[in-house]
């Protein structure tokens, strides 16, 4: 099948390269050009495992193209996927728009009678904005000229996590459909079917099956429950980890074991045992932006969605704990040097979006502390984000540590884990470890004699 992609961001890109993957004609379009140039190097511009060899595996195959001009993308396809950014408008706090409502007139522009595209909204929007998707093609339609010109509107959403993005799209917990044309959603199922089938052969370039995975369940509903269940599930994992942080911040008053706790808990069927690792908040391109988009809706609607609220404030509130508990044994943090262990908002990903360093960074040059961070894949993003903040990159971890007077593990990278915690202890001035993450041996670093405090344990 013909299928083009509009935003060649992480979901666009994922999206286009694994459909590729699975055989289908994949024509991608961006408008930052910059991108296209890049992609068409076969050049990824993040950093996600798996992605660069599929894309260029399937740039060879001739199944993906990228380019800047949309008209090329458009003309033959059966599916126009949209996957442009819905940012959070910093004036009002509502989603901003924008760009899906400019894709849209801009496919709307373009279509001829001879097709009848399925219109596809990937992008995470506010309830209801299948009905202003529709509309903008409508208006580029007309603003064509163009009669007779038929498509369908439908709303995808996207579960991805980033770093495990290709596993997520091969292997999901459910695909969600939806769209008031029973037609479109038919077509939809025929496009996913192969991940449907039990008896889908996965391509041998991906990892193979996770434990445990069963058949794929597609959800088909009407377009704004659609849009619901991606803003609600955003919402439940974040709300899921501040409650577990709010456990940690009263284990830690009361004495307990967080990781005891966790296990404890997540044992029970009806909670589970995932994203209940407590840590110094939760960051990331997406969960600040639904919840407060959710909010948003919910409000306009006349409703004050209480336990939304709180769990936003609450996050915020999180990123201070690190700089709370090293106040504690430092007391004033003027002049001290602290280093900062990890940049990006999770391991495995270069993404600063939202990410908690920013803001731990933030306050602690408030409180005019000597700044020095390391990152092993975010740091030249952050340098030029941030370029007028006054910190100092480290080469590498044992860089880092050199006189420090206090250091916060933000970031939970793998290699992180696997340092000489001795010689680190050798480097430092003042022998104390915030693990914002949980992640490092509490009793081998008090054993070498480091003051450790971690989140709730
Ligand atoms: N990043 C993630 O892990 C996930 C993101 N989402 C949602 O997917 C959407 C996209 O997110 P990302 O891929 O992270 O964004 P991104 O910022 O990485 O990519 C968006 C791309 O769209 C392009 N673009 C903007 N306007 C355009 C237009 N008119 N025509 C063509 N291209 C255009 C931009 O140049 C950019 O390359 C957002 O709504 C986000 O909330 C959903 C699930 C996961
Ligand atoms: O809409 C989106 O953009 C995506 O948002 C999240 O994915 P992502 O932001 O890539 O990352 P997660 O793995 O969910 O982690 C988000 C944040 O929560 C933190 N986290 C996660 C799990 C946990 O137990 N504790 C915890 O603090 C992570 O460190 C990170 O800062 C969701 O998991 C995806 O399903 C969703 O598609």
């Amino acid at each position: 099948m013909n299928v083009a992609i509009i935003g060649t961001g992480y979901v666009g890109l994922v999206t286009g390269a694994s459909l590729a993957l699975l055989g289908n004609t994949v024509k991608c379009h961006d408008i930052d050009q910059e991108k296209v140039n890049l992609l068409l190097k076969g050049r990824v511009p993040f950093f996600e495992p798996y992605l660069e060899s599929i894309v260029q595996d399937q740039v060879t195959q001739k199944r993906l193209i990228f380019s800047s001009n949309l008209s090329t993308c458009i003309s033959d396809a059966d599916f126009i996927f949209i996957t442009v950014g819905t940012p959070t408008d910093q004036v009002s706090g509502a989603v901003n728009l924008e760009y899906v409502c400019k894709a849209a007139t801009s496919i709307g522009k373009l279509l001829t009678p001879d097709k009848s595209p399925v219109i596809i909204n990937k992008s995470t929007v506010p309830v209801g904005s299948h009905k202003i998707v529709q509309k903008m093609i409508e208006e580029g339609v007309y603003q064509s000229g163009n009669d007779n010109v038929h498509f369908a509107v439908a709303s995808n959403p996207e579960f991805l996590r980033e770093g495990s993005a290709i596993i997520d799209f091969f292997y999901p917990d459910r695909i969600v459909i939806g769209s008031e044309n029973t037609e479109a959603l038919a077509r939809l199922e025929l496009l996913y079917r192969p991940l449907l089938d039990q008896s889908f052969n996965p391509p041998t370039t991906i990892p193979p099956r996770p434990e445990g995975f069963s058949q794929v369940p597609l959800i088909k509903v009407d377009p704004i429950s659609s849009e619901l269940i991606k803003y609600a599930s955003n919402a439940f994992l974040a709300m899921k980890i501040s409650f577990i942080n709010e456990i940690a911040n009263i284990s830690d008053r009361l004495g307990g074991n967080i990781h005891d706790i966790s296990r404890g808990i997540g044992l029970d069927r009806r909670i589970g045992p995932h994203f209940l690792k407590s840590g110094l908040g939760w960051g990331g391109s997406c969960f600040g932006k639904d919840l407060k988009g959710l909010v948003f809706d919910a409000s306009a609607s006349g409703y004050n969605p209480k336990v939304l609220t709180a769990v936003l404030e609450s996050n915020s509130l999180q990123r201070t704990v690190p700089i709370l508990k090293l106040q504690s044994y430092l007391k004033s943090l003027r002049g001290k040097s602290i280093g900062v262990l990890g940049l990006s908002f999770k391991p495995d990903t270069d993404d600063l979006r939202d990410a908690p360093s920013i803001e731990i960074i933030k306050k602690l040059v408030d409180l005019h502390a000597i700044v020095k961070v390391y990152d092993p894949v975010a740091m030249n993003h952050f340098r030029a984000n941030y370029p007028s903040l006054p910190i100092k990159y480290a080469n590498d971890e044992y860089d880092l540590v050199n006189s420090l007077d206090g250091l916060i593990l933000v970031t939970e990278w793998d290699q992180f884990t696997q340092l000489d915690w001795k010689k680190i202890y050798d480097k430092m001035k003042h022998k104390v470890v915030v693990d914002g993450r949980n992640v490092l041996d509490k009793n081998c670093l008090e054993a070498i004699g480091f003051v450790y405090y971690g989140i709730g344990s």
